[in-house]
């Protein structure tokens, strides 16, 4: 694996991460998380540095939104959950969002009625005291201004949200995290509906993304997955079953059984 400590903006991100060691990580050591008598996550082990764009896959029920639901405090869990050495297990979930992990959900949830500049502004914290006076001395902050460049949105800012196109929304959505300045973003499949147009914008994007985080991608579309992807995780009965690259997880046979007995890891949806 490379660790090169420097790398161009908009360079495509290396499996393992651009950044190296000494960067930010997400580690979690043997997580568990119990509904009821039933075992959704157990006992999952993952590393995710700086530089990773790592995609999340696995047949459904295999534990992918749960996993995130732990990492962001949305269910309780037991094991270890660090970024950067921080434990972020036991946390609230607005404390982890502070910590800088930020996620995004199935369905997008932006304020329709609101416009895409007011809709990151609330992200970015409007109403507390430190965003109002930076919106006092400077107006828009840089990093609204910034999240809307990096969205491709600064042509749809005065827009309510609720007329925005589904990708538009997904990408708001993104551009809020932004805002937040978290530093891992966990996106829970964030080209389910989109047109093939709007897939590689958001391939773009998260590759953008992907160069100075660290971006986790649950998705089933394949296809995306493959052209994107630096790294996988496959998921099956709440166990992590592999991982690798893109190619090291597709001639995995343990991967080809549990989709469907088949060498089409690919063609799932
Ligand atoms: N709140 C809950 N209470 C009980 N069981 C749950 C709860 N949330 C999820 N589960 C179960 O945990 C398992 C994992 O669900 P999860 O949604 O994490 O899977 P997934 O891999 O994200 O699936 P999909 O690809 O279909 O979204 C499933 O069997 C699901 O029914």
């Amino acid at each position: 694996m490379t660790t090169a400590h420097t790398h161009e903006p908009n360079s495509v991100p290396r499996p393992g991460g651009n950044a190296g060691m000494e960067s930010q990580y997400l580690e979690i050591r043997d997580l568990v998380v119990d509904f009821g008598g039933f075992r959704a996550i157990d006992g999952v082990d993952l590393t995710l540095f700086q530089g990773d764009l790592r995609f999340l896959i696995g047949p459904n029920g295999a534990g992918k939104t749960t996993l995130i639901d732990a990492i962001t405090g949305l269910v309780p869990a037991t094991g270890d959950i660090t970024k950067s050495g921080t434990q972020l297990l036991g946390l609230k979930p607005h404390q982890i969002n502070r910590a800088g992990v930020g996620r995004t959900f199935q369905t997008p949830s932006v304020f329709d009625n609101l416009t895409v500049t007011q809709n990151l502004d609330i992200a970015g914290g409007a109403g507390r005291s430190f965003w109002n006076r930076l919106r006092a001395r400077h107006g828009i902050p840089e990093i609204v201004e910034q999240a809307l460049e990096t969205t491709g949105l600064t042509h749809h800012r005065d827009r309510p949200a609720g007329i925005l196109a589904h990708g538009q929304k997904k990408w708001l959505e993104i551009g809020m995290l932004l805002v937040q300045d978290a530093k891992v973003l966990l996106l829970d499949e964030p080209v389910a509906g989109m047109n093939h147009e709007e897939r590689v914008e958001t391939g773009e994007l998260l590759r953008r993304l992907g160069g100075e985080r660290t971006v986790v991608v649950v998705e089933h579309d394949m296809e995306f997955m493959r052209n994107y992807a630096t790294s996988v995780t496959v998921m099956a009965a709440g166990k992590v079953l592999s991982e690798g690259s893109v190619a090291e997880v597709q001639n995995d046979p343990r991967v080809q059984e549990v989709y469907l007995g088949t060498s089409n890891v690919g063609t799932e949806d």
